[in-house]
């Protein structure tokens, strides 16, 4: 049981009405309270029957930040293709600038939050599998819970109306105090069977892949990183509490995401940073070059040496690695990456890494600098354009979120954007998870196909589908 002792909501509440009929529009009132310890699963699960398909999660790799949101108090969508960065920045910086926050602590991912993320490319031909998504999607929080280096918060968001009263203030009390009193640690233990798993069209997307290779070794294009889809029936509804719970304990070593969009969610559990900025501080990181994990410790070694000296694999690296240093280098004062990759190790898989650090020149925001990062050659390919452009042509899945920015951003500026590889999009009992590898002029299509395998495992196997 978590006891609240409001200071000042009810006096932001009243002020921020009184702020709404002078400016004619809904004002935000966030507040902001230190509060003891709760399991992040368990916060999440306890807005399950209020807050269906208003939810979201998020964990950085290293366990530092842990931050939940339940119910949407804001919601900003942009359907626009070109500047929509921009357009959700715009936005997100003017809800800001007229709410008013009570926060007495320096640390980040507090307040005002806004979390969500972009569709892979705006210009791509819809299905109706995103139907719940827009191309660019964030969700202010009602209740949120933020973990921060061991330190717990409540943050809780009001946004007041011209034509609100103080009666909100007690509503959003009963409503937070039902949430803080139905958090239970325990999950509920509930089995689920996969009744069918089917491969959309994987003879086609290796022709494809046939198709580009010759097409790389003539034209312009280095690169295209192409995906696959995997569909699973399940016999129930899948409970998104216990994927995220398995994707936790299995993919320790990842962010891992969950966000809900009118009954859908999109989950996963991805090694790959696309920027975090905190103050000045920018990280972001190139990922790309594939093998999997071995058997025995020995065979691993084995393994990472002979990805570390693999030319196709640090070709496939490379490209990652000199797109990013010149985004990087425009962005930034100072730019610092090893000159070599090292190796990161997954539970299913092993990559050629390479992380780089800087400091942003004249503030550059975090959202400019994920509009000019989006999409790496890890994720598109080189050119960006012309590589974008041939997906769009040649690729059969509808990507959506998958393998685009999803993250957050604070009142502040600080934030964080995974690129949502190693994901999947839940719908009811049924789930399509996404795979991709980066086809260069000396891949072969048949170990692509492996290596797309490999990378469904994290999904499948916290959906159940492999154990
Ligand atoms: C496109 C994906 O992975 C990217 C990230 C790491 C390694 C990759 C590779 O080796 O092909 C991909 O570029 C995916 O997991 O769906
Ligand atoms: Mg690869």
């Amino acid at each position: 049981m978590v006891t609240i002792q409001d200071t000042e909501l009810k006096e932001g509440i009243q002020e921020a009405i009184e702020r709404a009929k002078v400016l004619s529009k809904p004002v935000l009132v966030s507040e902001v309270q230190k509060i003891n310890h709760i399991d992040p699963l368990s916060f999440y699960a306890a807005g399950k029957s209020r807050f269906f398909g208003e939810r979201f999660f998020w964990k950085d790799p290293s366990g530092e930040t842990y931050i939940i949101g339940l119910g949407v108090c804001k919601q900003i969508q942009s359907d626009q293709s070109a500047g929509r960065f921009n357009s959700v920045e715009k936005e997100w910086k003017r809800f800001i600038d007229e709410s008013i926050v009570f926060n007495p602590y320096d640390n980040k991912a507090i307040g005002p939050v806004m979390f969500g993320g972009f569709s892979f490319d705006p210009l791509k031909e819809k299905t109706k599998l995103w139907s719940k998504y827009s191309d660019s999607l964030f969700h202010v929080p009602t209740f949120m819970y933020s973990e921060v280096k061991g330190q717990a918060f409540l943050t809780t968001n009001v946004v007041c109306t011209q034509h609100d009263d103080l009666s909100l203030f007690e509503k959003v009390g009963v409503e937070r105090g039902a949430v803080l009193d139905s958090i239970e640690n325990d999950l509920p233990q509930q089995g689920n069977v996969l009744l069918k798993e089917v491969d959309i069209n994987p003879e086609k997307w290796m022709n494809t892949v046939e198709a580009i290779v010759e097409e790389l070794k003539t034209g312009s294009l280095k690169k295209v990183v192409l995906a696959r889809e995997s569909r699973l029936v399940f016999e129930k509804r899948i409970e998104i509490e216990r994927v995220l719970s398995n994707l936790m304990e299995l993919q320790r070593e990842s962010f891992i995401f969950a966000f809900e969009s009118n009954g859908d969610c999109f989950i996963g559990a991805s090694p790959e940073r696309l920027i975090k900025k905190y103050g000045e501080s920018v990280f972001t990181t190139c990922l790309a070059g594939s093998i999997p994990r071995g058997k025995t410790e020995e065979d691993d070694h084995i393994l990472g040496d002979a990805l570390l000296s693999d030319q196709k694999n640090l070709t496939e690296h490379q490209y990652v690695v000199d797109m990013i240093k010149e985004a990087m280098e425009e962005s930034c004062t100072e730019v610092e990456l090893p000159d070599k990759p090292q190796l990161m190790k997954m539970r299913d898989i092993q990559h050629l890494y390479t992380p780089v650090i800087g400091k942003t020149r004249d503030d550059a925001s975090l959202l400019a600098l994920v509009d000019r990062l989006h999409p790496t050659p890890a994720l598109g390919g080189l050119p960006k354009k012309e590589a974008v452009e041939k997906i769009r042509e040649v690729e059969e899945l509808d990507r959506g979120f998958y393998a685009a920015p999803l993250g957050w951003v604070d009142f502040k500026g600080n934030g964080e954007y995974a690129v949502a590889i190693r994901s999947g999009l839940i719908q009811g009992n049924e789930a399509s998870i996404f795979a991709g590898c980066g086809v260069v002029q000396d891949s072969n299509a048949e170990s692509e196909y492996q290596e797309t395998k490999i990378k469904f495992r994290p999904m499948l196997t916290a959906l159940g589908g492999n154990k």
